[in-house]
């Protein structure tokens, strides 16, 4: 098993390009992160070629966040601020070699979300291709976050479907997984054609994965038995330092 720290979260004090050196010196495989846009990305580049590691994805960016937005692809009426964020996830992973941007939805809901949230998808594949970027999309649970778009696997299975292009998957996150449908063992041997990547944290209180209702060393076993190779998310958020959550780790190091 292969691991990728999710800067977002991890290492969160230090500066991104320090958060990295501390991914690699814990020894994580890769790293990830939500919104690297106010550190540049040849900083951010520099940090990546230093240590050997690959960015596998960020996000584009949430929007007004303390207003109560968390994503804007979704939003009927903000065509050109959802352009606008994928052009700047697109320039910025290009730049570092990210392998992914995940493009967020926002809270939205109906028919006139969907249509904007399909045709904004197929922007960004189009936007991210020649770059050999994928496009995620990710399900959120409706504890964190009410009222986002999308808070299952079905949907994003039926948004793929409607974007119809080949390098859009699913961000299979097990931990809003396991708060909205369960039965993750299943669900992730079902959906891995469609799964561009995997992260987790314990549930339901978002911690490290070696505690809470799930059995991670399981799950791990699952995705490994199941010849997933690359490096699998740790997206959770760390009580002190994170370091000292990282036991984990040392299990598959
Ligand atoms: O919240 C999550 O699980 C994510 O992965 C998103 O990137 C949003 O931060
Ligand atoms: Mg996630």
């Amino acid at each position: 098993m292969q691991f990728s720290a999710n800067l977002g979260f991890l290492w969160k004090e230090l500066s991104l390009p320090d958060a990295i050196r501390a991914a690699k010196a814990a020894g994580f495989h890769a790293v990830e992160c939500h919104f690297p846009y106010d550190t540049p990305a040849a900083e951010v580049k520099a940090a990546l070629e230093e240590t050997g590691l690959k960015m596998l994805g960020l996000n584009t960016i949430p929007g007004d966040v303390a207003g109560g937005e968390f994503g804007l692809c979704a939003l009927p009426g903000r065509e050109v601020d959802a352009r606008a964020a994928i052009d700047q996830a697109v320039a910025y992973a290009a730049e570092i070699g990210a392998g992914a941007i995940h493009v967020m939805a926002g809270k939205a809901k109906g028919v006139e979300a969907q249509k904007m949230f399909v045709s904004k998808l197929r922007y960004a594949c189009k936007q991210a291709a020649p770059h050999g970027i994928t496009i995620l999309i990710e399900p959120l649970n409706t504890y964190d976050v009410p009222g986002y778009f999308m808070t299952t696997s079905d949907h994003a299975e039926q948004i793929i479907e409607l974007v119809d292009e080949p390098n859009i998957k699913l961000m299979f996150d097990c931990y809003h997984m396991q708060l909205m449908q369960g039965d993750l063992s299943h669900a992730i041997e079902r959906l891995l054609p469609k799964i561009g990547h995997i992260q987790f944290a314990s549930v339901p209180d978002r911690g490290a994965p070696d505690h809470g209702e799930v059995n991670y060393a399981h799950i791990f076993k699952v995705i490994e038995g199941l010849g997933y190779k690359a490096p699998v998310g740790a997206e959770y958020k760390p009580t002190g330092s994170t370091e000292e959550t990282l036991d984990w780790l040392k299990d598959y190091l």
